[in-house]
């Protein structure tokens, strides 16, 4: 018998609040170092990075893949990005690259996140929350070895149940493929957070990213 009817959140109680699904109205754009403003010192922040490796592949011969781009399914199944909860008094992307060596066994040696990775940061004002994204280009021999390394990752099989790559193609019936992945549930404004660093790092266009979201199941 499963437990979930227990309604205790255990130690997650502190931070289970921010994995609500909020409306978008609630969260906007802010600046990196609008950010570090005495008014937001007691917001919690968040920091998650999409790793990537452009690739001009073609799928079964036909669809462009664009670009291997890394995902994961997380535990409490929504879809997000490897990163995590800035801790107290932590700098932001020592934390990003904390979080990312416990979800996806991140090899600090190879890569580190900075502040040129930065893509865009959100602040939803109601749960006091700051998203940071950070992107990361990468060769794809190294994309291939971090997702094997991500299996014997810290975090492995409890905050992340596994990692995805993302399907940017769409398939003949207009539908399967990116449009479909669409559908999913994802956390925190990481659908956001994709559309966008997929247009600002040149893997797809505004037009196309348009074109997804329109598309329906025939
Ligand atoms: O990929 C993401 N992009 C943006 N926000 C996210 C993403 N994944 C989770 N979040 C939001 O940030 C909060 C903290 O992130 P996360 O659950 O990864 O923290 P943790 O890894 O420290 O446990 C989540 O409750 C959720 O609201
Ligand atoms: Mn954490
Ligand atoms: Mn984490
Ligand atoms: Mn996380």
């Amino acid at each position: 018998m499963s437990n979930i009817d227990d309604g205790s959140w255990g130690h997650l109680a502190d931070t289970e609040h921010f994995g609500r699904k909020t409306s978008s109205s609630d969260v906007r754009v802010i600046s990196y170092n609008e950010t570090t403003h005495p008014k937001y010192v007691n917001y919690t922040k968040a920091g998650h990075c999409m790793i990537y490796s452009k690739q001009n592949e073609k799928m079964f011969g036909l669809y462009d893949t664009r670009a291997a781009v890394l995902m994961q399914m997380r535990f409490d199944g929504y879809i997000g990005f490897p990163g995590g909860l800035i801790d107290d008094g932590e700098n932001t992307v020592s934390g990003v690259n904390r979080e990312l060596v416990e979800e996806i066994n991140f090899d600090l040696e190879k890569f580190t996140i900075k502040e040129e990775h930065h893509v865009i940061s959100h602040v939803n004002e109601k749960l006091k929350l700051i998203l940071h994204f950070f992107a990361i280009e990468v060769p794809l021999q190294d994309f291939e070895e971090m997702e094997k390394k991500s299996l014997s990752a810290h975090d492995y099989g409890n905050e992340v149940m596994g990692i995805v790559r993302i399907p940017l193609y769409t398939m003949g019936d207009g539908f399967r493929g990116f449009p479909a992945f669409l559908t999913n549930a994802f956390a925190g404004n990481s659908r956001e957070q994709l559309l966008q660093s997929l247009i600002q790092r040149q893997i797809m266009t505004k037009e196309e990213i348009e074109r997804a979201l329109e598309a329906k199941a025939i």
